[in-house]
């Protein structure tokens, strides 16, 4: 029997989504909510051969969804909400509780509820669609897919962080990781498109948009990633400072006069990164269109890149080297001086990048030369396929 499942995933500057006919795959519709929370936010959706596109400020993720279910009526891709045979969400920390995928049931909800802290710029959003969708639809199946499953089984050493080894099993202080779900997809589709056996290959994937995350996969596993109990943690992110001295966390409590920790954390989610640095924006497109005549924008993009290096480096050593590099998410994706400025920093071991295959190229491909010591590859993640599948899975 034919299935309408529809998949949203909220990113933490976006929502997309995509209507899938299961279990043929088919994608009957979607898109995007871009820019969510800035200025001059867009809903773009692709259905049938049509594009329909809105501007209008979306604050939230709530709005995001409301705008969309609206829209798949108004649009006519569906004729009632009530069309649909199921619903996948991505969800960003399973924190100790999820392992695994999930069916989700009122048991699962409450747990869920408790995993806030976790991925505090995602996980309170990706829970309200969630409630969105189950108030709307009470009949139909929702499934819940962790970005954290992928990172279930770290190697021991890093696991766990090096402060008192019970608060790990007390309170779960522990490394968990995130985008799991596109560093899955896209390492497996490298191997397959490069015709090798993924248990066999070295893989350093670089996910890079609005979050940042650097994923280190041997032996056809997870074996270390940069994002950390939060994804706050690891390289520079859009408006997420990445590793810092946790010393200047009380450090700047004192001098900012902040009595709650909870008002510095949100300085680091959601202050920092490329905004703080540039005090213009975090969307990458912006600081591009400026870096020339804007020394801070610069700075921005200069220190995004050298984080990035310093996390590839350090996994070529974790290791001993690697046999393929990719790129993917919004940044990874789209922007060819990006790539190649963080390719150029490992020329030393014999990196070539391809300009023409990475500037001209259009969706997956290699873009380094075919002497290249580590063959990098863009490929265009899919979180909402792998979530399509889970759910098909889950809900045979
Ligand atoms: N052509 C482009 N050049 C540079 N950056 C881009 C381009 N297209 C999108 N981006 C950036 O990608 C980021 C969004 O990444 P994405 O993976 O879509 O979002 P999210 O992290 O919310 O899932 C934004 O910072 C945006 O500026
Ligand atoms: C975990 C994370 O940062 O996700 P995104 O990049 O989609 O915001
Ligand atoms: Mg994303």
């Amino acid at each position: 029997m034919e299935r309408k499942v529809l998949i949203v995933n909220s990113g933490s500057s976006t929502l997309k989504f995509k209507l899938f006919l299961m279990p043929t795959e088919e994608v009957i519709a979607q898109g995007m909510v871009d820019r969510l929370g800035l200025d001059q936010s867009t809903f773009t959706m692709t259905y049938h051969g049509h594009q329909y596109q809105s501007q209008q400020n979306i604050p939230t993720h709530a709005a995001a969804v409301e705008l969309l279910v609206n829209q798949l009526e108004k649009q006519q891709v569906i004729n009632t909400i009530t069309d649909l045979s199921g619903v996948g969400h991505r969800v960003v920390s399973g924190g100790p509780y999820f392992q695994d995928s999930t069916v989700i049931e009122a048991t699962n909800l409450q747990q869920l509820d408790k995993l806030n802290e976790f991925a505090p710029l995602h996980n309170p959003a990706e829970l309200k669609g969630i409630e969105a969708f189950a108030q709307m639809l009470p009949d139909v199946p929702q499934v819940a897919v962790f970005d954290t499953t992928f990172y279930q089984n770290l190697p021991r050493v890093n696991q766990v962080y090096s402060i008192p080894l019970e608060y790990e099993k007390k309170y779960g202080a522990r490394h968990y990781g995130a985008h799991g779900t596109s560093h899955n997809y896209v390492s497996h589709e490298a191997a397959r498109f490069l015709q090798q056996d993924y248990q066999k290959l070295k893989i350093i994937s670089m996910h890079i948009g609005s979050g940042v995350s650097i994923t280190a996969i041997q032996d056809g596993q997870a074996i270390d990633t940069s994002m950390g109990f939060t994804p706050i943690s690891g390289v520079t992110m859009s408006s997420r400072a990445g590793d810092i001295d946790i010393s200047l966390v009380a450090f700047l409590m004192e001098k900012l006069h902040l009595t709650n920790i909870q008002d510095m954390i949100q300085i680091l989610n959601n202050e920092s990164g490329l905004k703080g640095l540039s005090g213009i924006s975090p969307d990458m497109r912006d600081l591009i269109a400026v870096k020339d005549t804007n020394p801070r924008a610069k700075l921005a993009i200069d220190v995004f890149i050298n984080r990035i290096v310093k996390y590839v480096g350090s996994y070529l050593a974790e290791m001993n080297g690697a046999d393929v590099f990719i790129f993917t998410a919004g940044v990874g994706e789209n922007n060819a001086a990006i790539r190649k400025a963080i390719l150029q920093n490992f020329a030393y071991l014999g990196v070539h990048v391809d300009d023409q295959a990475n500037e001209q190229g259009s969706g997956e491909r290699i873009i380094t030369t075919s002497d290249s010591a580590i063959t990098a590859l863009m490929v265009p993640t899919n979180e909402e396929l792998v979530i399509a599948r889970e759910f098909m899975r889950l809900v045979p």
